[in-house]
């Protein structure tokens, strides 16, 4: 979950969602609810409040969740945060009034009473439960808004916003086995324990004591090592589109990049890191290699963004015709690696 922290007037953007409708949850199949509940409950969990349990065994790249938000809000605002949020709560049904008032929330002050400062309630429940939905908005999910924190690869989900749709939708980002509890992570999580532990305290008001933050010191250290390399790397290879590095090198890191995934067990953003291989080897004018690394960038949005997403069709197409990317044939002819995972 992408924090959203409004912190006070800052300045105001149109919200580019006019024709959301507040509060609908959408399901490809029937009712929702009856959906949901066959996929996951939402339980009392020790020391993390409620939490979302896996009911029967869900296959890697499952859609768990597909909701609209109760309502989104730009994530720069100039007039009050609480006036805006009494604003888009007097629209809401009172179903979905009583659901949002419903949300857990951290950070309130205990000078105020809940019971009667419903203004500042609000906005302590916004900011522990809403989340990124495009560029410059967020919203707030009931259901997703169930789902807690996990760090590295102790999340097993993740969640996507759809523009065109106006929808969030969640997947499975591993198997994950009946009993198990859903998580995903609300930050970027490549980076050491201590950091991480910081920022969920602080945004967040909570101990990760994730499978991964809880690895003895020595496995925590191998850990650590490991995902600050993979953001190093990641930092190297974005310095292709400054001609820093060719386009061998730039795949290589890719390469790199995923190895150093497999043996941490992070298997987020491989869509996005395979389809930027795929660019790379397009602008370099290479088509066995541009469609290879499609042909897997296909599969991994599969998993984390949904097999009906835009990113899947867009990999699809260049399959089959690799000369038709933008950036073909943008750099120097060069042959580059096709994929080796
Ligand atoms: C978006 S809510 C998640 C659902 C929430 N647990 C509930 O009861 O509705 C975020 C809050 O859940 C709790 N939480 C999330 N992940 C956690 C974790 N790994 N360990 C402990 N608490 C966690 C924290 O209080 C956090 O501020």
């Amino acid at each position: 979950m992408i924090l959203l922290f409004i912190a006070g007037y800052l300045a105001l953007r149109r919200l580019p969602y006019p024709n959301v409708q507040n509060g609908e949850f959408l399901f490809a199949g029937n009712d929702l609810e009856a959906r949901g509940a066959s996929i996951f409950s939402v339980r009392e969990i020790s020391g993390k409040g409620k939490g979302v349990i896996a009911v029967r065994n869900i296959k890697r790249g499952e859609q768990l969740i597909r909701e609209r938000p109760l309502f989104i809000l730009p994530s720069e605002i100039i007039i009050s945060p609480t006036a805006l949020i009494a604003h888009h709560l007097s629209l809401l049904t009172s179903d979905q009034y009583f659901q949002f008032y419903n949300l857990s929330y951290v950070n309130f002050s205990p000078h105020l009473n809940p019971e009667t400062d419903l203004a500042e309630l609000a906005l302590a429940i916004f900011q522990t439960n809403a989340v990124s939905a495009g560029v410059n908005s967020v919203g707030v999910f009931p259901r997703m808004a169930r789902v807690n924190h996990g760090c590295s690869s102790a999340f097993n989900s993740v969640y996507t916003w759809r523009e065109k749709e106006g929808v969030l939708v969640v997947h499975a980002l591993k198997d994950i086995g009946k009993g198990q509890e859903i998580l995903t992570t609300y930050t970027d999580t490549k980076r050491p324990r201590d950091q991480r532990r910081e920022f969920l305290r602080h945004q967040y008001s909570f101990h990760c004591t994730c499978d991964i933050c809880s690895l003895p010191d020595e496995k925590s250290k191998i850990s650590d090592h490991r995902l600050m390399t993979m953001s190093e790397l990641y930092a190297k290879f974005a310095t292709w589109g400054n001609s820093e590095i060719d386009g061998v090198q730039a795949i290589e890191i890719a390469q790199r990049i995923w190895e150093l995934g497999n043996e941490e067990g992070y298997l987020s953003e491989r869509g996005r890191l395979a389809a930027d291989a795929a660019w790379i080897a397009a602008a370099h004018s290479h088509a066995v290699s541009t469609k290879a690394w499609a042909r897997v960038a296909e599969e991994w949005f599969g998993y984390e963004v949904g097999v009906d997403s835009e990113q899947v069709l867009e990999m699809r197409a260049l399959q089959t015709y690799p000369e038709g990317h933008l950036a073909w044939a943008s750099r120097q002819a060069m042959q580059v690696p096709a994929p080796t995972i």
